[in-house]
Order: C-alpha cells, then structure tokens, then sequence
C-alpha cells in the first residue's frame, strides 16, 4: 500500500507501534524533518487508508480502525512496513493489527459468566497482494512478545474464517469456548488469566444481563440494522450478492457480512403509514407526558396508560414466517391506549394474520396462540422492562382467570365485548426514536 509521501522515513522501523497519540516515530539520524504535525497527519492518514481497506477486505460497511477512533480509545496498533519494495524510493505499507484489552463478560466452559479483561484482536488486514506470504504471522508474533500474552489469552472480536485458519495454523487455537457476544475466546483462555478471571455471582437470569462485551464492531451493527420491522428493506428486488451469515460457535453473534443500510425515515414512514394514525395516539403524541428521553429513562411505570408490550421476541415467527423476515428477530410492539379498550400494534394494517377492529380471524387467534407462548414483556412508554405481563385486555383476564393464555385471544372476543384495535398505525418519529432508544438498552 502505497502513499504520496516517504513511508520509509516516516516509520524507520520494519513494525511501528502506535498508541492513541499517534506520535510519528524518531526519525533516522540525517534525514530531514518535516515539521512535525505534518508527520502525524501522514499517520494518521496511513491509520485512515488502512482501516478503509481492512474494512473492504472484511465486508464491512465502515471501518472500524480509523485516526479519530485510534485517538479516542486506548488500542495499540502495529504496522508492517515493506522493506524490500520502494517504488520511487517511498516505501510501502504491508498491513497492521490493532490490539486493546477490554472488560468482558465472558463464559467459561461450564457456563458461568466471568468478568475479565483480556488483551483483545480488534482488526488485522495484510495487503490483498502479500496475504499468505507470513507477513501476518510475522505481526502477530512481534505482537506477542511485545504484549506478552499467549495466543490463547487473547479474545479475538468477531473473527473471520482466514483469521480463525491463521490462528489454528501458527497457533493450533482450534476449539472455541462458545460465548453469547462477538468475541471469541480458546480453550486454555480461563487456565492462563493473570489476574485470575473474576467470576460474578450466578444470580441473574440469562436475559437479565446486559453487558455483554463492548466490541469494537458494535456501533456496525447498531447503525446498520434496526430492529423489526425497520429492518425490513423496502421491496428488494436482487437476491443479496454476499455469502449467507457465517454461523460458529458465537451464538448470536452477528454475521460479518455487508448489512444492509438504513432506510431513511421518511421512507419508511411513507411505506408504514397504511392508515391514519388513531386520534388518541396523535392525542398522547402531542402531550409527551414523559418528558426529555432520558428523563422518561429514570422514571418507569409513570405514563398514564400508555403500555407497549414488546413479545415474541422469538426467530421463528408466529405470524405468517415469510412476512417476518424469517431469521431476524420479530418484536411485536402492542400499545394500549389510556382510552379504553384501545390497543396500538406495530403491526402493518396489511400484516397477514392480524385482524383489526372487531374482526376476528383464525389467523388472529394464531397470532395470538404464539404471542402468548412466548415470553412477555411488558415496556413503560419508555421502553425500560418492566415485570412480564400477560398481552390480554384486562376484562378478558378478568371474565377467564383460569383459562390457558392461548384462548384468550382479543379478536375473538364475540359483541358486545370491547373491541381491539389491533394494527393501528402509529409509526412516527418519536416512536421510532423511542424503539430506537429501547433496543440501544438491550444487547440483542
Ligand atoms: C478480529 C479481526 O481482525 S478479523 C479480520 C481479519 N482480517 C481479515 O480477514 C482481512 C483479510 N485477511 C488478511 O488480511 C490476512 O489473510 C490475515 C491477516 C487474516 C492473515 O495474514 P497473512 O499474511 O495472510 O497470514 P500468514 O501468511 O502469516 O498465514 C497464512 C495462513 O493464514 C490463513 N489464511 C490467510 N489467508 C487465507 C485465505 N484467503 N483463506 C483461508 N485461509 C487464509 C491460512 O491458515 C494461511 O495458511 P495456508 O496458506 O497454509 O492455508
């Protein structure tokens, strides 16, 4: 890789160790020198152009090493200069790899959540022309010393497969400790912790425990894919050009591959708005009772009537799977209004097995069926948890307190019963902001 300017001079040495100051190296003696923040914008350019292309190599829909990221986190890179090329006496980069330990909650292999903070693998690219000629090896090897770790202390964040060859080639790294965030750790990581890995008590249910690993490639995916139904692109007409997900033992880590961009608001807006909003929701819109969002964070179980329940928060798609986006996950939001027996839902006016109004319909009381299946959740306006709760009216759950959850379908409540509106529209931009906020709380 090359650059306008005297690579060579600028990093005299074969590997360069940058921290977040990104403080060019001390030149060889009798060579000139350039004033001096010229030589950190050259660094920072050579940071800049390298993570642009390790994050083309790796699909990635924006690099995740970057000059500004570099400065505002405490990683370390190391960058591999080409000795032996000097096309018009400049000299050329080979590739980096970038390394920072970071508190992580990790499993060990009996499934207990362990607190530690190892030496993380946060990005590595070799130029596409020299891969597999041991530039990488030779990296990650001066990496080692100079870190003193072993391969098998190291968390590696979202791996690739020529990573995860590489690592079982020079390192003999092959059988994973399966984890529920993007890092992948070896076996062998929980025998070599110095200090010894801290575990945290095993009170706390598994969906209880938010903070899963602050992986470097996080704001990837939060940026690029928002929850169901937002998630949905709009009528795409070309089967997507990349390999299907990676799946290993990363449990639900994301895939590595391209994901796929926001859809403008509007847009979406445009597609969702399939009916006038209901007038108690423009009604509750309008009064805000819940203040700035991060005040409506502190104070919980404080809206006057506004209930969103977040279920089936479940891959498999109780509905009509093919309208779900089969594989995604699938969060069915139903608001219940303050005014009686009103019930806003997430759900398209057009969503297949969803009735609205008074209508009942088989495929309605399947919606139903699955819903109650699954776990519930019940949401302040906020979108904070609350304790689970059942999704019926509670005049329903007043008539049967007994019957199964499943029968107690809404729609099939026959008159005079009060009527559900399920479907109503009520996709705006504060509910998106505020679906937005509330999945930003939650590590899935
Ligand atoms: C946490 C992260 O950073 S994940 C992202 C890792 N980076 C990438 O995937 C970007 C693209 N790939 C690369 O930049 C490089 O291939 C690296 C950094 C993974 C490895 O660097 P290299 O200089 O190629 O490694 P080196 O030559 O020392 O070792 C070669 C071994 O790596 C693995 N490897 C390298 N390239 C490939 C490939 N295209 N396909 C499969 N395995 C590969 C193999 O085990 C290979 O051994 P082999 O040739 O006998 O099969």
């Amino acid at each position: 890789m090359e650059f306008p300017f005297d690579v060579d001079a600028l990093l005299p040495e074969r590997i360069t160790v940058l921290d977040q100051h990104l403080r060019p190296p001390a030149r060889r003696p009798g060579t000139t020198t350039p004033a001096r923040v010229d030589l950190q914008q050259q660094i920072m350019t050579i940071v800049d152009e390298l993570g642009k292309a390790s994050a083309k190599a790796q699909h990635l829909p924006a690099p995740i090493t970057s000059a500004s990221r570099m400065q505002s986190n405490r990683h370390v890179i190391y960058v591999l200069k080409d000795t032996s090329a000097r096309p018009a006496g400049k000299g050329a980069i080979i590739g980096f790899l970038k390394v920072g330990y970071k508190k992580l909650f990790v499993l060990d292999d009996r499934e207990a959540h362990n607190e530690v903070e190892p030496l993380c693998i946060l990005d590595f690219y070799i130029h596409e022309s020299l891969q597999r000629h041991g530039h990488g090896q030779e990296l990650f090897q001066y990496m080692l010393q100079k870190e003193r770790v072993e391969p098998h202390q190291l968390a590696i964040d979202r791996p690739s497969q020529k990573l995860l060859k590489f690592l079982n080639k020079h390192y003999n790294l092959e059988t994973t400790v399966p984890q529920v965030n993007n890092f992948v750790i070896f076996e062998g990581f929980f025998a070599h912790q110095h200090p010894p890995a801290r575990k945290l008590p095993p009170k706390r249910a598994e969906g209880e425990i938010k903070p899963y690993s602050s992986s470097d490639r996080e704001f990837l995916k939060v940026a690029v894919e928002p929850p169901w139904p937002l998630n949905r692109a709009p009528r795409r007409a070309t089967p997507p050009t990349h390999p299907p997900p990676r799946s290993s033992s990363l449990g639900n880590s994301p895939d590595r591959g391209p994901l796929r961009p926001f859809v403008p608001e509007q847009e979406l807006l445009r597609s969702l708005r399939l009916c006038p909003p209901h007038p108690t929701a423009r009604l509750l819109l309008a009064t805000d009772p819940g203040g700035s969002p991060a005040q409506r964070r502190r104070t919980r179980g404080t809206s006057p009537g506004l209930v969103a329940q977040s279920c089936c928060y479940s891959r498999h798609g109780g509905l009509n799977s093919t309208s779900l986006n089969k594989g995604k996950y699938s969060s069915l939001l139903i608001f219940k209004s303050s005014k009686p027996n009103t019930v806003y839902s997430n759900l398209p006016m057009h969503m297949p097995g969803i009735s609205t109004g008074n209508q009942g319909s088989k495929q309605g009381e399947r919606e139903t069926e699955n819903r109650s299946a699954n776990q519930k959740q019940v949401l302040s306006q906020d979108g904070s948890a609350e304790e689970p709760t059942h999704t019926v009216p509670p005049q329903a759950q007043a008539q049967t307190p007994q019957a199964p959850q499943a029968s107690q379908a809404p729609q099939a409540q026959s008159p005079p019963a009060p009527s559900w509106t399920v479907g109503r529209d009520m996709f705006n931009a504060r509910f998106i902001r505020n679906l937005h906020e509330f999945r930003g709380t939650r590590p899935w």
